[in-house]
């Protein structure tokens, strides 16, 4: 069974007597142990998509099945969904970790009793079980980040949705919560994370999706995705500004060339006449691996989409 399914989500707002189409067209689906990092400039439409998936925004269009539940229909869907949306608010600050896990394990159906034990289990999994009586407002951002998490996963939910779950974290505390997000992931729960750390997307998730002004632009394994823009792709940096009789006969060939000093190539034939233009000026690197700052930058700039 499909942990998300998500079909053609449309949503439009109105500000100020204008239309603001956030959302054009948006179907993604999540298997159950996965984790889908969902990319796209400022603005695209990433938080408006998540909170039309976790039932807190009525879509214009589409539809959204959490397990083969509808959440817009049956709040029973719900049961299934733990969600850190806007950094670490579904907390309670003036309440300790131990109250904050009770609370909301009661809200989301639990016994007081299943609460406390399905809660210190996670403080003790987050290593959080020394501040458990430490009112969450003393706890430093990275202990609050990963408490928002345990409070989002007491009910045991099949699928999680985390919006920016690294914002504002140190290094350490950013550790701390890939190795959470894989750790969960390994239990079988489904994962659906944005960032605009792409070193993050990139290390962490199976499947990547892009979106811009609304709609996907690709959506791929991420290993296919770096491969499929990797195959060709060199970059050249050169240690000084490239003169202009060498930039005609680079523009010639069709090449991209950014401040006079980066080549990009997208057909491996033309390496060799490159390197022949450039001699015998001193090189700085060849890059041949794109990352997935690259190619995000590649897709977005292109802005059409791949999957066609
Ligand atoms: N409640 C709202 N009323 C009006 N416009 C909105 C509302 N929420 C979002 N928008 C607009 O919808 C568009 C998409 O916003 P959204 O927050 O979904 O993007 P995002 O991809 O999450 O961006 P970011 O990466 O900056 O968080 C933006 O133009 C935004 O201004």
């Amino acid at each position: 069974m499909k942990a998300l399914e998500a079909y053609n989500l449309k949503k439009t707002f109105r500000r100020n007597k204008q239309n603001v189409p956030a959302v054009k067209d948006v179907s993604l689906t999540i298997y159950p142990g996965e984790i889908l990092a969902f990319l796209g400039p400022n603005g695209a439409g990433k938080t408006t998509s998540i909170k039309m998936m976790a039932g807190l925004i009525q879509p214009d269009s589409g539809s959204v099945r959490i397990v083969g539940r509808d959440p817009h229909r049956n709040a029973s869907a719900l049961q299934n969904l733990g969600a850190v949306l806007e950094g670490n608010r579904n907390l309670y600050w003036r309440l300790t970790p131990e109250e904050n896990l009770e609370y909301f394990g009661v809200l989301k159906g639990l016994t007081r009793r299943e609460a406390r034990f399905a809660g210190r289990d996670l403080l003790e999994k987050f290593d959080l079980l020394a501040k458990r009586r430490t009112p969450v407002e003393q706890l430093s951002r990275g202990m609050q980040q990963k408490l928002a998490f345990a409070v989002a996963l007491v009910h045991r939910p099949k699928l999680l949705l985390l919006d920016e779950p690294t914002l504002g974290l140190d290094v350490e505390a950013t550790e701390d919560v890939k190795i959470l997000v894989r750790e969960i992931a390994a239990t079988g729960c489904a994962i659906l994370l944005t960032t605009h750390q792409l070193q993050i997307a990139e290390i962490l998730s199976d499947r990547i999706a892009i979106i811009q002004k609304g709609e996907i632009l690709a959506e791929a394994p991420t290993q296919k995705l770096i491969q499929q823009f990797s195959g060709t792709a060199y970059k050249i940096e050169m240690e000084a500004a490239l003169d202009e009789t060498r930039m005609l006969e680079l523009e010639t060939l069709g090449l991209e060339i950014e401040s006079r000093r980066f080549i990009y190539i997208d057909r491996s034939e033309l390496l060799y006449k490159v390197f022949t233009i450039l001699q015998p000026l001193p090189i700085q690197s060849v890059v041949k691996q794109a990352n997935l700052t690259e190619i995000f930058l590649q897709i977005v700039k292109q802005g059409n989409n791949i999957n066609d």
